[in-house]
C-alpha cells in the first residue's frame, strides 16, 4: 500500500487522481482521503493481523487453469441465491457506518449495488435507517444482525427488515464482542459524534461510540444456535449464519435451520490466527453437503478471486472493505464503478477459463496446490462432526 502522501501509481500528492482500474486503486485513493484513524478502523484487523494478511495472500497464491480457444462469447455471470437471481456472484458484505467513508452513506451504496443488480447486506450498525436504505435499493437487501443482550432490540430489527422488503437476515456468529484491534486501541478510535447507529436509536443497545467497548457491554455472549429459529419465527425471513470456518460449526448451523452459511473470519477482525477464508472453504463446503448455499467473504479483490471461491464450492462472495474504499473515493458512483470493475474482471476470467456459465466452475479450474504455497487442499472426506448441542428453544430476552 502506498503511503498517505503518495497517490496511486506513485503520483505526487496534489496531482489529479488517475481513474481507478482495480480494487486496490480504490484502497489507495481512500487512504489518501480518509482521516488516518478512520482508515485504520476500516483497514485494520485483530491482533498481529495474520489472518487479515492471509485472506488476500491465499487468493494471491491461487493458480488458474486457462482454456485455449475457449469459444465463450458473452459469459452468463449470474447466479441464483435463495430463489433470486444476482447479476454476478458478488454482493456487499455488512460493514458498519458507511458515513465514515462518505456522507451519502448506505443509501448511496444500495443505489450503486442496485444499478448493477447486486445485493447489499446492511449492517446492524448502519449509519442510516434500514427503511431509508430500502428506499434507495433496487436489488436484494439482506439485514445483518448482532444479537444484543436485550433480544427485543434484535427481534425488532428483524421485523422491521421484513416490513421493509428485506429478503434475508444474516446472523453474525463470530462476534460475542469485537476482536482486539490494536490500531483502534492505539488511536483511541471512536466513531465521530455525528455518525450514529441509526437503527438502534432509542434502544438500550444504542450505546457508546467506541465499537470494542460497546460490543463487550451490549452483545449477548450467551447466544446459541436456537436464535436462528427465533429470528425466522418473528420475521418469516430466511436466516444465514455469517462467520463459519469449521465443519462442526457448519453442521450446527445447518441443523439450526439456516438458509445459507457465510464462510467468514470477519475480514481478520475477530480471532487473529484463524485460517484465511479460502483455506476454510473446502472444509465447510464438504460439511454442508449441498444442503444450503455457501458464501464466502474476506480478501476478495479481483474477478479471479471470485472464480477461485466458486471453484472451491462457494455460490457467491461478498466484499467488505472495497465498498467503503470506493465510497470514500467517489461516493455512490465510486461504488458503482468498483462493482462494475469487479464483475467485468470476473466475466473476463470466465471466458479465459472457458466457462459460459457460473454453474460449470469447479475444482478443475484451479491448478493443484504446490508445496510451500498456502493453497487450499482438497476437502476432507465426509465423516462424523462434533456438534454442540442446540439448547432447547426458549425465549432468552431480558427485556
Ligand atoms: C469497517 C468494517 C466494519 C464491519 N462491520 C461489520 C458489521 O457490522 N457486521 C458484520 O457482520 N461484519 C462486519 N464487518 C465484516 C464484513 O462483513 C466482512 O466479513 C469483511 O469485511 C470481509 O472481508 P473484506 O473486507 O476483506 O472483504 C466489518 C468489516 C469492516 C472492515
Ligand atoms: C460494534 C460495531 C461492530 C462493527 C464490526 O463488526 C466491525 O467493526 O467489524
Amino acid at each position: 500500500m502506498t503511503s498517505a502522501t503518495r497517490g496511486p501509481a506513485g503520483a505526487a500528492f496534489g496531482e489529479p487522481d488517475p481513474e481507478p482500474l482495480t480494487l486496490d486503486d480504490f484502497a489507495r485513493l481512500a487512504r489518501r482521503r480518509l482521516p488516518p484513524e478512520v482508515w485504520d478502523f476500516i483497514a485494520g484487523g485483530a491482533g498481529r493481523e495474520r489472518t487479515l494478511a492471509a485472506n488476500e495472500a491465499v487468493f494471491d497464491a491461487v493458480r488458474l487453469r486457462p482454456r485455449a480457444l475457449p469459444g465463450v462469447d458473452e459469459p452468463d455471470t449470474s447466479v441464483e441465491l435463495l430463489g433470486v437471481r444476482w447479476a454476478a456472484p458478488v454482493g456487499i458484505a455488512p460493514v458498519a457506518y458507511h458515513e465514515l467513508a462518505h456522507p451519502d452513506g448506505e443509501p448511496a451504496t444500495a443505489a450503486a449495488a442496485g444499478a448493477l443488480g447486486l445485493p447489499l447486506v446492511v449492517s446492524t450498525f448502519a449509519s442510516r435507517t434500514l427503511e431509508e436504505v430500502a428506499h434507495a435499493a433496487s436489488a436484494p437487501l439482506w439485514l445483518q444482525l448482532y444479537c444484543f443482550r436485550d433480544h427485543g432490540t434484535t427481534l425488532d430489527l428483524a421485523r422491521r427488515a421484513r416490513d421493509s422488503g428485506y429478503q434475508a437476515l444474516v446472523l453474525t456468529v463470530d462476534t460475542p464482542f469485537t476482536g482486539r484491534r490494536l490500531r483502534d486501541l492505539r488511536n483511541g478510535f471512536a466513531v465521530p459524534a455525528h455518525i450514529t447507529p441509526a437503527n438502534l436509536a432509542g434502544s438500550a443497545a444504542a450505546g457508546s461510540a467506541t465499537p470494542g467497548a460497546h460490543s463487550r457491554l451490549a452483545f449477548d455472549r450467551g447466544l446459541d444456535w436456537s436464535f436462528v429459529a427465533r429470528l425466522h419465527a418473528v420475521s418469516g425471513l430466511p436466516v444465514l449464519a455469517k462467520g463459519v470456518l469449521t465443519a462442526s460449526d457448519a453442521e450446527a448451523a445447518v441443523r439450526a435451520g439456516v438458509a445459507g452459511v457465510v464462510v467468514s473470519n470477519h475480514g481478520g477482525r475477530q480471532l487473529d490466527g484463524v485460517p484465511a477464508t479460502l483455506e476454510a472453504l473446502p472444509e465447510v463446503v464438504a460439511a454442508v453437503r449441498g444442503r444450503v448455499p455457501v458464501l464466502l467473504d474476506g480478501g476478495v479483490r479481483t474477478g479471479a478471486d471470485i472464480l477461485a471461491a466458486l471453484a472451491l464450492g462457494a455460490r457467491a462472495v461478498l466484499v467488505g472493505r472495497p465498498a467503503l474504499y470506493a465510497l470514500a473515493a467517489g461516493g455512490g458512483p465510486g461504488v458503482r464503478r468498483m462493482l462494475a470493475l469487479l464483475t467485468a474482471e470476473f466475466a473476463d476470467t470466465m471466458v479465459l477459463t472457458g466457462h459460459p456459465t457460473t454453474g460449470t466452475i469447479g475444482p478443475d479450474t484451479l491448478s493443484p496446490p504446490r508445496p510451500g504455497l498456502p493453497l487450499p487442499g482438497p476437502p476432507p472426506p465426509p465423516g462424523p462432526t462434533t456438534v454442540p448441542r442446540t439448547a432447547p428453544h426458549t425465549d432468552r430476552s431480558h427485556g
